[in-house]
């Protein structure tokens, strides 16, 4: 069986540090499952998204073991040409994604790199942004902007580049109730078209949606069995 990822003993710990983050975990999502990831502060949720996604390694270095699979290919041997239209991660800092100088040259960027045509471009930015409830905002600077809308922003440069996979590591934090609910109802699409989804949850707004919900705790995950 093809899994959309696969996650093979991972065991990372970050340059220079004495502690593994993450501790010999093993994870199989199927393509169009919604899998929700929960855990204290500090237990290494984020670093999870970085592996799948690719950050670790590439960026961040690091002593890591085992294997992150994505539709049977290890992610060490993908370019970031092939990563970007297999998975995209909206990150739980919108500062950290965000760096074109405007809203609309943001959401552009990915579909522009991927040299697509301009009518698939623009009807990629322009649904986008209208998902985000941001089409009013395409000319302001993504500095100029609220936390949340920041995060708005982020999510919509990630649903231009139409990957297979999303990974959403709190991405919605900051956003206001109203535009939580659009995002929500902008998953259920997702999941309709059996892209595979990976969530952080915090404060648990999505757990609803998701088929599947992992602990992870101290490093080590767990299948979440029964109320938290
Ligand atoms: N770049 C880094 N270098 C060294 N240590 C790091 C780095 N990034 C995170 N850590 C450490 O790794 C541990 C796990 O952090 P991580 O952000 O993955 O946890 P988390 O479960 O996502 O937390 P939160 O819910 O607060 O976002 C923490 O102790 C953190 O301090």
């Amino acid at each position: 069986m093809t899994w959309a990822i696969e996650i093979r003993n991972l065991t990372f710990r970050y340059p220079g540090r004495d502690t593994y983050i993450l501790q010999n975990v093993n994870l199989k999502i199927k393509q169009g499952e919604t899998v929700a990831i929960v855990g204290l502060s500090g237990n290494g949720k984020s670093t999870l998204c970085y592996c799948i996604s690719g950050i670790i390694p590439h960026i961040y270095g690091g002593d890591l073991q085992g294997e992150v699979f994505l539709f049977d290919q290890p992610i060490k041997d993908l370019k970031r040409s092939e990563m970007v239209t297999k998975i995209g991660i909206v990150f739980q800092d919108p500062d950290t994604q965000l760096f074109s100088p405007t809203v609309e040259d943001e959401v552009a960027f990915g579909p522009e790199n991927l040299c697509l045509d301009r009518w698939e471009i623009d009807r990629r930015i322009e649904e986008a942004l209208k998902v985000v409830g941001m089409e009013n905002h395409r000319l302001s600077n993504p500095n100029h902007l609220s936390g949340g809308q920041k995060q708005l922003v982020a999510l919509a440069s990630v649903l231009s580049l139409e990957p297979d996979i999303f990974v959403f590591d709190e991405a919605v934090s900051q956003v206001d109730k109203d535009g939580k609910l659009a995002i929500k109802n902008k998953i259920l699409t997702l999941k309709k078209e059996k892209k595979t989804i990976i969530m952080v949850e915090h404060d648990f707004t999505n757990l609803d949606i998701a088929d599947r919900v992992v602990v992870l705790k101290e490093g080590r995950l767990q299948e979440f069995e029964g109320w938290l």
